[in-house]
């Protein structure tokens, strides 16, 4: 199979990590303010039936965008987002790729209780420590990147420390391959990492695959209203979007406009099946 973008990123990852390993022993991510404190569950955030569903990504670039947006302050962006309604954050921290740092997380847990994803490129145990000693409540695990045994046994470290899971898949035999009891929730990446094209249906189409037991999270792309409904049919209440929300210059009062509207969609909704 060709390479994507995921090859070079992982690859960049992979140095990063060894780099930071030697200047922040676990020792001291240990010590952290966040280390012993109790995560809050995504899980449970977006299955709250008086929430969106919606988890709002804070994220200033990205490989398939370029810049989207280098000037939204983090803290009153998150903010902003769960004023209007998101049930989570999600918080890419890559530098190299997304133009994200460890501080934007950090800065959007000092200002929100709820739950917040880190949105990074996880390979080893120590980002995992690192995720919970800057203030996460859930990491990302890509099965493109791993095997079975790898997803299985960062998931049941992530479970050690108290946080949850969200493996993301691209397609059924990933899905098939990497799935464990131990992940919390399964997002379906819409986004083609060959050609960064975006298809709702990608998620529609592997729905059915996974097991009720999982919450199922569709990602990227989503940039109607409408589409929250249709997912929502077949079986998603997780909604991860970043760039509908980024790409304006106030990202919170975007993420407001689209929860509105979804609510109206509602509405209507339930007024026609009365
Ligand atoms: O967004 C990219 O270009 C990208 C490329 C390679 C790996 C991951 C990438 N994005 C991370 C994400 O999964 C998205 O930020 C997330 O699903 C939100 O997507 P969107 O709403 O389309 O910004």
């Amino acid at each position: 199979m060709s390479l994507t973008i995921l090859d070079n990123i992982i690859a960049h990852k992979r140095q990063e990590v060894a780099e930071r390993k030697a200047l922040v022993p676990t020792a001291a991510l240990e010590r952290s303010l966040y280390f012993n404190s109790q995560p809050v569950s995504l899980r449970k955030y977006v299955q709250r039936p008086d929430l969106t569903g919606i988890i709002a990504e804070y994220k200033r670039k990205s490989p398939s965008k370029g810049t989207i947006n280098a000037y939204a302050p983090v803290e009153r962006t998150s903010i902003g987002y769960m004023q209007a309604g998101a049930s989570a954050l999600s918080v890419l921290t890559d530098a190299n790729f997304f133009g994200g740092k460890n501080e934007d997380l950090t800065t959007a847990r000092k200002f929100n209780f709820c739950p917040i994803l880190r949105k990074d490129f996880v390979v080893e145990e120590y980002q995992i420590l690192e995720a919970k000693s800057i203030g996460a409540d859930a990491i990302l695990l890509i099965a493109a990147v791993l095997s079975k045994e790898e997803v299985s046994t960062l998931a049941q470290f992530a479970h050690s420390l108290g946080l949850e899971v969200l493996l993301e898949v691209h397609d059924r035999e990933e899905l098939e391959r990497t799935l464990t009891p131990h992940v919390d929730l399964v997002g379906v990446n819409n986004r083609n990492l060959h050609d960064f094209t975006v298809s709702l249906q990608t998620s529609i189409e592997l729905a059915g695959y996974i097991p009720n037991e999982f919450v199922k999270v569709s990602e990227s792309g989503l940039s109607e209203a409408q589409s929250i409904l249709e997912l929502q049919q077949h079986g998603f209440e997780g909604f991860l979007i970043g760039e509908t929300f980024m790409r304006q210059s106030r990202p919170e009062k975007a993420c407001a406009a689209f929860v509105e509207e979804l609510k109206k969609l509602r509405q209507q909704q339930n007024v026609l099946s009365a």
